[in-house]
């Protein structure tokens, strides 16, 4: 199974790529994980909110197949711990599934057509994080996910 995130626009920050770097690489052990970067939108300041998400929500959707299993990473998801997050990895990973597609919305959330398709949601947490900063928190949750399914010892309780 291929396990992407998606996300919109480059990291801006180079401290922050190097962070991301050191988890992708770690993860290459584990499984194939990738991040697709959908470049931003040209000429936003031609659009209003809706307008925009409904653009990138159009973008985000073109790199969804129709077998893909899309989850949200939305402040109003479901919460997990990170040994639930790991469970629902191996859910996902015993199901048999191609491609399992994580998303990271714009600055102003996600389109009504991206949650229509979306099979589910998930909150890193109450709190808002920029959508850079989601990126590098995931990323380390699905390394983390990933040692506690082989019992290894990154993760303490
Ligand atoms: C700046 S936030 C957008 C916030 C906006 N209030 C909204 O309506 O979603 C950009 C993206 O970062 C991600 N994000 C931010 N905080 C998050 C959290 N606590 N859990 C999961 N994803 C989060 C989401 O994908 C969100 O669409």
């Amino acid at each position: 199974m291929t396990i992407k995130l998606l996300c919109i626009g480059k990291t801006d920050s180079k401290q922050l790529q190097q962070l991301i770097d050191v988890y992708l690489k770690r993860l290459q052990f584990y499984t194939k994980f990738e991040i697709e970067i959908i470049p931003d939108l040209k000429k936003v300041k031609n659009l209003d909110e809706n307008q925009q998400k409904i653009k990138e929500g159009e973008l985000i959707l073109s790199k969804v197949q129709n077998a893909d299993f899309l989850v949200l990473l939305d402040e109003n998801g479901k919460q997990f711990s990170s040994e639930g997050f790991s469970e629902y990895i191996q859910k996902r990973l015993n199901s048999g599934l191609k491609q399992l597609i994580f998303v990271v919305g714009g600055p102003y959330g996600f389109s009504e057509a991206v949650y229509q398709r979306a099979n589910s949601k998930i909150s890193l947490s109450k709190m808002t994080f920029s959508h850079q900063m989601v990126r590098l928190f995931f990323t380390e949750q699905v390394y983390r996910a990933f040692t506690i399914l082989k019992n290894e010892p990154y993760h303490h309780k």
